[in-house]
């Protein structure tokens, strides 16, 4: 059920940095479409090939992303396989991944930052009704296919990337690492990922787009990551409260109590329309 792509029509371009055992680069896809050449611009993320035993599960998340289709996921062109070189062929999008936007300074309003909650509750939402676990949602994951301009009131856009590698291929100090995106229930049982545990993330990755992309947790070493579960800590609180309560409940270390994702939806809405978000309309710069 998955396109595969033939390595002879991948042009690779400069490399953009890597993830979890994957290289990403930017390049061209050459398909020929009513007898006229077309160059389309996408993202080849290629398996470094220590982890070749991790072929099925990029497989796997290419293929779950190229079944399911909706606005704010990313779309996956295909796989390509060329002897060692197993490469994911993805669509490029404009802005990047989120959190590198964020951390780049470009002060964004309190209702820009409402409205990727919100798209990325409504991607959830549409997994969640697909009863698909996505298991590895954060900022990085977050693609910006649309700035949004507050002058012409026009809001960002974003894609939800493919999962990568599954969280169950990998060993504990990589899911050690993952604190606090990784939902405390998966550290004890990595093969039990749930829709639950997409919610724990999401309130992670709130968290960050909140703090300019900054990394919940950053610095911290593997043994003061365990403890920050082994103690039911959570992360810094939003003077914002209704946000807190928000980010809260999704990181609820019981999992059977996290919100429903309309639950989650309904309270951004009421975010959304709060004063709050009036009051503090343009963010001051932050140098
Ligand atoms: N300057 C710049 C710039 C860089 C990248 C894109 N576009 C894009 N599209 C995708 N589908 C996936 C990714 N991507 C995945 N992981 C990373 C982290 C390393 O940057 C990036 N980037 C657009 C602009």
């Amino acid at each position: 059920q998955i396109h595969m792509i033939k390595f002879g029509d991948l042009n690779w371009g400069d490399s953009l940095g890597q993830g979890t055992f994957t290289r990403i680069f930017k390049g061209y896809k050459t398909d020929f479409r009513d007898g006229e050449k077309h160059m389309t611009e996408v993202i080849l993320k290629e398996l470094d090939s220590a982890y070749k035993n991790c072929w099925e599960s990029l497989f796997e998340a290419a293929s779950l992303m190229s079944q399911i289709s909706h606005k704010h996921l990313l779309h996956v062109y295909g796989v390509s396989v060329h002897g060692s070189q197993n490469i994911m062929v993805q669509e490029f999008v404009k802005y990047g991944a989120l959190d590198l936007y964020l951390k780049r300074g470009t002060s964004v309003s309190v209702s820009w930052k409402l409205s990727i909650a919100k798209q990325l509750a409504c991607a959830l939402n549409f997994l969640e009704e697909q009863n698909i676990v996505h298991g590895n949602i954060c900022a990085k994951n977050l693609l910006l296919a649309r700035e949004g301009d507050p002058s012409l009131g026009s809001s960002p856009f974003i894609k939800l990337s493919d999962p990568g590698i599954s969280v169950v291929m990998m060993g504990n100090d990589v899911i050690l690492d993952r604190i606090p995106w990784v939902a405390p229930e998966v550290l004890d049982a990595p093969d039990n990922l749930t829709l639950e545990c997409d919610k724990w993330s999401f309130g992670a990755t709130v968290w960050e787009i909140f703090n300019d992309g900054n990394s919940p947790l950053r610095g911290w070493n593997l043994d003061q990551k365990r403890n920050f579960y082994e103690n039911m800590h959570q992360l810094p609180p939003s003077q914002w409260t209704e946000l807190a309560d928000l980010i809260a409940q999704c990181m609820d270390y019981d999992a059977a109590f996290r919100p429903s994702c309309r639950s989650i939806i309904r309270q951004l809405n009421s975010l959304i329309t709060s004063d709050y978000v009036i009051l503090h309309a343009t963010e001051p710069v932050t140098q």
